[in-house]
């Protein structure tokens, strides 16, 4: 046995330069001339699925130049491998940001902190996700516009959703889904006998098969994702590509953004300040100024900036511009992954070392087919409502199960171990047993959690990674607590079924290290369990919260403009005021259509004299 921690530090080392070697044939090649000093109508910091939409939007208008900010790279044709998408964190396309150690969650996380990746890269985390393509629910958007935003309403959103879709799903509600749009959203193309065999027993436990992106959410279907060919269509493909050649639009990878400029007498963003290659540089805006730098980094650009809690900024010396509370609501989706089955028959993913040696496998890939087009191994997606809901919409599902043909166990530890932060202890309990065999696992998600973080400055330094406090499992009442073991015991029901019960499947009972002292499937069991080893799904929203103004959480307007401030705005998930029930790329990509058409409605005069 060669120790898996030296074949996984070198796996990643040896990922790590591959993705970040110079192009040799770049699609967006760069300047080394960058003038220190340039003028645009508008600047979009961030390069992700907002910041893209934004970009593309806006320079529909001919007269208008956008100069777009990028602190990442253009990425390395490999992460357009599905199967690969969980190595993309541990390259330099990551932010690489970790959770601070906190009492009641991860526990038995190395360090106790969770990992938090976000996407350094052009393309954003567009580039480094698990391409899970899921709109929310109606229900999430109408509360948007009930709770003082006005134009977020479903009926509202939907036509931005079906705008960018370009769909290519099998069994869909038809009326649902779009065909031309720039992202493409579709089947994916491979899918193992143990994830049929798991639909068809989730039926048997009584889940209508449904579309869920379609009229009812409740229901167990497959996995559609954000999949062009089998590859991964990432902001990038989908909407910068496109238009990169457009003569008012600056694509500037490598260009990370300091601090938004603003007078302190007028209130008003005019530029920014930035760093590109060790040397710094400063765009004016003629326009406006907008924040599309994820929901991690748009809180610390805006904090850096004198936007933020007054006290806060204050003790790190940040001369305050305008008292906001950006930062303070940070809510994420959090899931265990140790809900593992075991399997008498070769049915699912086993080996993933295998899988990646084996030559027929990239020529399916090439032809948008086979095992290597799986989004890590994510197949079946289920929503249910559990019966800990109170929640008074009968369809409002409360947790998302999401079924995956393997576990931690199927990359032998390189991958998905570190993910977790899973140390040797719990890993050589519990899945080294596993190596090599058949199984499957089935995450929850906690799609409307209680619970609620924030977010914290280290200092004034922009290059020092903000602390993150994700306070998970923390909420009074324990609902967070009581609703993910309600959703571990429909995994084992819908387990049980024939379907299932064909392949033998069993739970692994291995008592997770930490928790042996509780009785095996118990609740308490299940609580110490969720306590050991949470982890985020990296859909942190509400960092800049949107909301009316009586909304005492609320940065941003319900057109998305800062609070204060003129000239600027702030898009992408981290203004989500409230979960949604889904993975956010999808809501992230609306918001940028919205964000545009909002900015166009805005400056219309201008658009009328133009014409
Ligand atoms: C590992 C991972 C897996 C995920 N899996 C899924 C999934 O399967 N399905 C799904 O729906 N969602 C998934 N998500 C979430 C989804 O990808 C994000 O919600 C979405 O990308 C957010 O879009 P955004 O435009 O708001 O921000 P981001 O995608 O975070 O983009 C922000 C961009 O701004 C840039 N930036 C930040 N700060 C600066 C600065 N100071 N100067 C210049 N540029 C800056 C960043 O480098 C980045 O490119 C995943 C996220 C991660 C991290």
């Amino acid at each position: 046995h060669v120790h898996y921690d030296y074949v996984g530090d070198f796996v990643h080392y040896l990922l790590k330069s591959v993705m970040s070697s110079p192009k040799i044939n770049p699609l967006y090649p760069q300047s080394e001339r960058i003038v220190e000093k340039s003028t645009h109508d508008f600047i979009v910091v961030g390069a992700g699925p907002t910041g893209s939409v934004i970009a593309n939007r806006l320079t529909e208008i001919p007269n208008w130049s956008v100069l777009l900010l990028e602190s990442g790279e253009e990425a390395h044709i490999i992460s357009d491998v599905p199967f690969l998408c969980g190595a993309m964190e541990f390259t330099d396309y990551n932010w690489g940001y970790k959770s601070e150690p906190q009492q009641g969650f991860c526990r038995g996380c190395t360090g106790g902190r969770m990992e938090l990746p976000s996407g350094n890269v052009l393309g954003g985390s567009s580039i480094i996700n698990y391409m899970i393509y899921v709109r929310g629910n109606r229900v999430d958007y109408d509360r948007w516009a009930a709770k003082g935003n006005p134009g977020w309403s479903f009926d509202e959103v939907f036509p931005y959703f079906l705008k960018f879709e370009d769909a290519h799903i099998s069994r869909s509600d038809e009326e649902y889904h779009h065909k031309g749009g720039f992202l493409t959203v579709s089947d994916v193309p491979y899918r193992t006998k143990a994830a049929k065999a798991y639909v068809k027993a989730a039926q048997e436990a009584g889940h209508a098969y449904t579309d869920y992106n379609g009229a009812q959410q409740l229901g167990v279907s497959y996995v559609q994702g954000t999949l062009r060919d089998g590859g991964r269509c990432s902001s990038e493909k989908a909407f910068l590509r496109p238009i990169r050649n457009r003569r008012n639009v600056k694509i500037q990878t490598g260009s990370r953004v300091e601090k938004i400029l603003i007078d302190p007498q007028t209130k008003r963003a005019y530029g920014v300040k930035y760093s590109r290659r060790g040397r710094i540089h400063y765009a004016f805006a003629r326009k406006e100024v907008i924040v599309t730098a994820g929901p991690l980094n748009s809180p610390q650009l805006l904090m850096l900036s004198g936007i933020g809690p007054q006290e806060h900024l204050q003790d790190l010396d940040i001369p305050v511009i305008q008292n906001l509370p950006v930062g303070i609501t940070m809510y994420d989706h959090a899931t265990y992954p140790g809900i593992v089955f075991r399997l008498n028959d070769s049915i699912s993913f086993n080996d993933l070392a295998t899988s990646l040696s084996n030559p027929s496998f990239y020529l399916e890939y090439m032809g948008g087919k086979g095992p290597i087009t799986s989004l890590g191994g994510v197949e079946v997606m289920t929503y249910i409502r559990t019966n800990v809901s109170m929640d008074p919409e009968p369809s409002y599902p409360d947790m998302e199960l999401f079924m995956i043909g393997g576990s931690i166990n199927t990359d032998f530890g390189v991958i998905y171990r570190k993910i977790f932060n899973i140390p040797s202890e719990i890993y050589d309990k519990i899945w080294r047993p596993l190596e090599g065999q058949y199984v499957y696992s089935v995450l929850p998600m906690l799609v409307h959690p209680k619970s609620k973080g924030y977010i914290k400055l280290k200092s004034k330094n922009p290059y020092d990674a903000p602390k993150f406090f994700a306070n998970y499992l923390s909420d009074p009442d324990n609902i967070d607590v009581k609703t993910f073991i309600a959703a571990i015991r429909e995994v084992q029901k819908i387990n049980a079924n024939p379907a299932m019960q064909k392949y033998g499947s069993t739970l692994v009972d291995t008592p997770l290290p930490g928790c042996e002292n509780e009785m095996f499937n118990t609740d308490r069991y299940w609580e110490c369990c969720l306590r050991t080893l949470i982890g985020s799904l990296y859909h942190q929203v509400a960092t800049c919260k949107m909301g009316p103004k009586s909304d005492p959480e609320a940065v941003v307007d319900p057109r998305l403009k800062v609070y204060g401030i003129k000239g600027l705005r702030v898009a992408g998930i981290s203004v989500i005021p409230h979960p949604v029930t889904a993975h956010t790329v999808g809501p992230a990509y609306m918001i940028g259509e919205k964000a545009a058409d909002i900015i166009k409605e805005d400056w219309k005069h201008e658009i009328r004299i133009m014409n």
